[in-house]
């Protein structure tokens, strides 16, 4: 099984979807992230692909939800929460879109993540005061 982190980036009262450029899901949206490289923590994993994909550094993480799927391969994703004031960038994605949970299913979006997103709408109230 392979081990993936995604991260739901909180800015403004708006949540991060960003649009891949590259691979098989060419096209879909998707919370950024990755693979978790041997050895490496979750949470650092996170932190490393928010840095590599979006180039921010992130000051506050939080778990979210987990879910398993299969698209090229099984996977177990995990979801965080996560706070930063920097302006993220696109370098691996070619469209952002800022939105609420509500209306992440408007766009293609991983349908692995209905769980995840799920949870966010759980927890919006709270995360998008509290930020
Ligand atoms: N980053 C990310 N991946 C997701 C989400 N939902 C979801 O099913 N996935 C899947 C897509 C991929 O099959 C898997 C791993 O993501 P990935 O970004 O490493 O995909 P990849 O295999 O194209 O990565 P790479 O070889 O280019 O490093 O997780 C999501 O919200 N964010």
């Amino acid at each position: 099984m392979i081990e993936v982190v995604c991260g739901a980036l909180i800015q403004q009262g708006q949540v991060l979807i960003a649009r891949r450029n590259y691979g098989s899901a060419k096209g879909m949206y998707e919370f950024p992230g990755g693979k978790v490289e041997k050895g490496e923590a979750k949470t650092a994993a996170l932190i490393r692909e928010m840095k590599e994909e979006l180039d921010i550094d992130i000051q506050k993480v939080q778990y979210l939800a987990e879910s398993e799927d299969q698209q090229d391969y099984p996977f177990h994703l995990t979801c965080f929460l996560c706070f930063s004031d920097q302006v993220p960038k696109m370098i691996v994605h070619d469209d952002f879109i800022w939105t609420t949970p509500d209306h992440i299913y408007d766009r293609p979006f991983f349908k692995s993540d209905v769980g995840l997103v799920e949870a966010l709408k759980k927890v919006w109230p709270y995360v998008s005061q509290n930020e």
